[in-house]
């Protein structure tokens, strides 16, 4: 058997119904040489669904999946954290279970870590349709969080889901330093982990999808625990003294969002 090189982790509360898809579409984009060096690990919180049973058969059929069920914690990105740590590939990607991610494009994303530290899946690239469908308050939200977190990094799409890097800089970090709460893991490593400071982000391009199979975990917790993220990176990266510079960014958010509901209403 092959070294396993390339690891695909993927959070997973409540998917039964997207495993088997995503596997034979991850597999089937890598081809017969990727499969053999790459692994696939959903972690699932406890989700009691049929989804041990589904990565099971998928195991008997001869691709490399396996499945760790979390009972004691629960949250995408400890669960993405956990999944990077019990990795066997020097390569890591992380991706959503519900295909909302294409699995087509994880070939592309193992190609970049190869020469970027950090792999970026961005919803914000020439021809990419990211919100033509949202409606005009999703979009609000999503610029202005996008915004806030650019003082952080220069990454285009940094509230994706879909990314990767390479693990030796996952290492690197002092234990205890990435927070792992809430949704937005990529941002938490993006801000914290010590990258190279040129070219160390690789970006590509893809289309957000929709999900045809179970429930979306968003809620209004998670835009309270960006909030709290946000401000733990800033004093992070600026020091508490210049948490005026936080504020000041808020303002801007602020202002933002009332020029939005403005154009809105004339
Ligand atoms: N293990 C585990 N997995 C979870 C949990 N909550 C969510 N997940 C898994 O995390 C993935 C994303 O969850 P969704 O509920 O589908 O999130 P979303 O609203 O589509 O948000 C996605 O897109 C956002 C961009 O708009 C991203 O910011 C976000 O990180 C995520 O990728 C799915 O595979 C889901 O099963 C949890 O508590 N535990
Ligand atoms: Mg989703």
């Amino acid at each position: 058997m092959s070294e396993i090189v390339n690891s695909v982790i993927v959070p997973a509360y409540h998917e039964k119904l997207n495993i088997k898809p995503l596997t034979t579409r991850l597999f089937a984009a890598l081809g017969n040489e990727g499969s053999n060096t790459t692994e696939l690990i959903f972690v699932d919180d406890n989700s009691r669904d049929g989804s041990v049973e589904e990565v099971e058969l998928l195991q008997k059929q001869g691709y490399n999946v396996r499945i760790i069920v979390r009972t004691d914690e629960r949250g995408l990105s400890s669960a993405v954290m956990k999944g990077f740590y019990e990795a066997k590939g020097e390569y890591l990607i992380c991706m959503d279970a519900d295909l909302q991610h294409p699995p087509e494009s994880v070939p592309a994303m193992f190609k970049s870590l190869r020469t970027h530290p950090f792999a970026l899946g961005t919803r914000y690239a020439p021809g990419v349709g990211i919100d033509k469908d949202w409606p005009l308050y999703r979009r609000v939200i999503s610029n202005g969080a996008r915004m806030m977190a650019r003082p952080l990094t220069t990454a285009s799409d940094p509230m994706s889901g879909f990314f990767g890097l390479q693990k030796k800089y996952l290492l690197k970090a002092q234990p205890g330093d990435i927070n792992s709460a809430g949704f937005k893991i990529a941002l938490e490593l993006l801000a914290k982990l010590p990258l190279p400071k040129n070219e160390s982000i690789g970006e590509i391009p893809f289309s957000f999808g929709v999900r045809t199979e179970g429930e979306s975990k968003l809620s209004g917790k998670v835009a309270v625990q960006y909030l709290l993220q946000l401000k733990e990176l800033y004093v992070f990266k600026f020091g508490a003294a210049n948490i005026a510079l936080f504020l000041f960014f808020w303002a801007i958010l602020a202002l933002y969002a009332l020029n939005m509901l403005l154009s809105m209403l004339w």
